[in-house]
């Protein structure tokens, strides 16, 4: 795994807290897109060299509307980059975490994710990102 790709933070109104983050970051979200799959729309911030993925939940079964029911709002997933997402899998399966899906899917800002269970890894909802190459 390499370096951090972004913070997931799970948020109620999105319009809102692109607002706050704006006033958080001193710039605007530079990308917002909807992920039907999911049930999300997301936002994008840079800090830094660093991203933070703003997401709210676009219906009741979306799992950013259930986890601000359960938890509240706040961070609700780290994202790692990888290079090989189908052999990440692998190892991290080998080693004992549970992988939610085995078949990378598509995420937002054109990359492939993968989650492990947040029971396998301390409590830590993990996302594994692979840059879709064309
Ligand atoms: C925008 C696309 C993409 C990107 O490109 O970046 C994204 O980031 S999408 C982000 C949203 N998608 C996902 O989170 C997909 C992976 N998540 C899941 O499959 C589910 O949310 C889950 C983790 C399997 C939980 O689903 P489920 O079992 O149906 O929900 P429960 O509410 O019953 O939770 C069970 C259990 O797990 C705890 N939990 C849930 N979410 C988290 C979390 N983010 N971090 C830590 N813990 C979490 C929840 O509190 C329950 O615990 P207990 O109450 O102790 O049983
Ligand atoms: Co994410």
């Amino acid at each position: 795994m390499d370096k951090i790709e972004h913070i997931g933070i799970a948020v109620k109104n999105l319009d809102a807290s692109n607002e706050l983050f704006r006033k958080l970051f001193g710039a605007p979200a530079y990308k917002m897109e909807e992920v039907l799959s999911e049930g999300v729309t997301t936002s994008f911030f840079k800090s830094g060299p660093n991203k933070i993925e703003l997401l709210a939940g676009t219906n009741e079964n979306s799992p950013i509307t259930k986890f601000i029911e359960k938890k509240g709002e706040g961070i609700h997933h780290i994202a790692f980059a990888v290079d090989d997402i189908v052999a990440e899998i692998a190892r991290l399966k080998s080693e004992g975490f549970t992988v939610l899906n085995e078949v990378p899917k598509k995420g937002a800002d054109n990359k492939l994710v993968a989650f492990l269970h947040p029971k396998s890894s301390n409590g830590v909802l993990v996302e594994l990102c692979q840059e879709i190459r064309d």
